[in-house]
C-alpha cells in the first residue's frame, strides 16, 4: 500500500504546482520519479507474466484489434456478432476468463479480434488479471474502447488504466533520441521550436541517474511528459475509438445525452452500437478498418486483364516495394518498374519505383528482369 500513497501524493503535488520557468525543474522531476515507481510495479509484472495461460494468443490476419471494456459491457456478445465466435456471455462480471480471438473479414480484409476480460479501475497495478490482460492489450494493432450506455463514465478509468500501462492512445511516437555516453554530462539538440530547456532535461533524466547523454528532440510540441515516457523506454503508441453499446435499452433523448457527454469530454462522436440488435454494427465495422489505415491493392499481371477479385491488403503507408516483399522474396532484387492504374499516379499506367507509396484501389503491375 505504501508505494500507491506515494503515488498519489506525487500526483497531488504535480496537479497542484503551477507550471513556470522557476518550477519546470521541479515538476519534471516529480514526473520522472512518479514514471519510475509505476513502472516498477506494472512493467516488471507485466514482463513476467508472459502471457499466462489463456493469455498467450497467436497474432493471425492482416491486423488486430481488442476490445477493452469494464466487465458486462457488452465484450464477448460483440466478439460473437463481428466474427461468428463463441465467446461466453452473461449477465454477470467477470464471464470472461481468457483471450478469445475471432476473424472479422470486412472488405477483403482479415481482422482478427480479441476479446478479453474486463477490465477494472486497478487493472495496471493487477486487479482483475489486469496485468495479463494489459500484456494482452499492448500487443494490438488498434483498441477499440467499449462502454455502455449506463456506465459511459467508466471511459475515464479505462483511459487512465491503459496510460498507466505504458500505453499511449492516438499519438504519434515523439521524435526524441537518448543517447546515453561516457562524460560531458547532458548535452540537448533541439530541431525545430522545441520548447523543453537544458535545465528541464538535466533534471528529468538525472532523476533516473543519467548524467552524460546526447539528446536529440524534434518537434515543437514535445513536453515533458513525452521525454519521460522516451526515458522509461517501454511506451506503446497504440490508435484508438470508442464505442457505447446497449443503445437499444435507452431512448432516443437520452442517446443523444450520451452522444454529447462524450463529445464534449473526448472530442470525438462515440460510435452508438447495439451488440445484441446488430444497431450500427456496419458503422463499427468501417471504423475499424479505417483506424486499421488497410489499402486495397489489385495486381494486375503484365498483359494480362487485373485481379479484382481478391484484392491484396497493405497498410496504408506501404510502398511498391512491401507489394514486392508479398509476392515473392525474389521480387525486390529482380524489379525493374511497377506501373500503376489509380489515385496515386498523376495519369494511369505511370511508371513508378521501389519507394512509391500506394493508395487504396490502386491497380499495379510489377516489372521484373527475366
Ligand atoms: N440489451 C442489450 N444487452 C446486451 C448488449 N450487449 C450485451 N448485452 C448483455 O450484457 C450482458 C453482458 O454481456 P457480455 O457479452 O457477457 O459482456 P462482457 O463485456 O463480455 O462481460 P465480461 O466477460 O464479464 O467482462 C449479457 O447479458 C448480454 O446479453 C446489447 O447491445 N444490448
Ligand atoms: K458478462
Ligand atoms: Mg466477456
Amino acid at each position: 500500500m505504501g508505494l500507491e500513497e506515494d503515488i498519489r501524493a506525487i500526483e497531488d503535488e504535480i496537479k497542484n504546482t503551477k507550471y513556470n520557468k522557476a518550477t519546470s525543474q521541479h515538476i519534471g522531476r516529480l514526473k520522472a520519479k512518479l514514471a519510475k515507481i509505476k513502472d516498477d510495479m506494472v512493467m516488471r509484472a507485466i514482463k513476467s507474466v508472459g502471457g499466462g495461460e489463456g493469455f498467450s494468443v497467436k497474432k493471425s490476419g492482416d491486423g488486430t484489434i481488442v476490445l477493452v471494456g469494464f466487465p458486462s459491457v457488452g465484450k464477448s456478445t460483440l466478439l460473437n456478432k463481428l466474427t461468428g465466435a463463441q465467446s461466453e456471455t452473461g449477465s454477470y462480471a467477470f464471464t470472461t476468463l481468457t483471450v478469445v480471438p475471432g476473424l472479422m473479414e470486412y472488405k477483403g480484409a482479415k481482422i482478427q479480434i480479441l476479446d478479453i476480460p474486463g477490465l477494472i479501475a486497478g487493472a495496471a497495478m493487477g486487479k482483475g488479471r489486469g496485468k495479463e490482460v494489459i500484456a494482452v492489450v499492448r500487443t494490438a494493432d488498434l483498441i477499440v474502447i467499449l462502454g455502455d450506455v449506463f456506465n459511459a463514465v467508466h471511459v475515464d478509468v479505462l483511459m487512465r488504466e491503459l496510460y498507466d500501462s505504458g500505453i499511449r492512445i492516438n499519438k504519434p511516437k515523439p521524435d526524441i533520441t537518448i543517447k546515453r555516453t561516457g562524460g560531458g554530462g547532458i548535452r540537448l539538440n533541439r530541431v525545430g521550436a522545441v520548447k523543453l530547456g537544458l535545465e528541464e532535461v538535466r533534471a528529468i533524466l538525472g532523476e533516473n541517474k543519467i548524467m552524460n547523454a546526447d539528446v536529440l528532440i524534434r518537434g515543437s510540441n514535445v513536453t515533458q511528459d513525452d521525454l519521460v515516457d522516451a526515458m522509461q523506454g517501454n511506451r506503446i503508441y497504440i490508435p484508438a475509438f470508442i464505442a457505447i453499446n446497449k443503445v437499444d435499452l435507452i431512448s432516443d433523448a437520452q442517446r443523444k445525452e450520451v452522444e454529447e457527454h462524450m463529445r464534449e469530454k473526448y472530442g470525438v462522436d462515440p460510435i452508438m452500437i447495439s451488440a445484441h440488435k446488430g444497431y450500427h454494427i456496419e458503422e463499427l465495422q468501417d471504423a475499424i478498418y479505417e483506424h486499421l489505415g488497410f489499402v486495397r491493392i489489385y495486381m494486375k499481371p503484365y498483359g494480362e486483364e487485373a485481379d479484382m477479385e481478391e484484392p491484396m491488403i497493405m497498410r496504408k503507408g506501404s510502398t511498391i516495394e512491401d507489394i514486392c516483399h508479398r509476392l515473392h522474396r525474389d521480387f525486390v532484387d529482380q524489379f525493374r518498374y511497377a506501373k500503376i492504374w489509380g489515385t496515386s499516379v498523376k495519369h494511369d499506367a505511370a511508371k513508378v519505383g521501389l519507394k512509391h507509396v500506394v493508395e487504396d484501389n490502386d491497380i499495379v503491375t510489377v516489372v521484373t528482369k527475366l
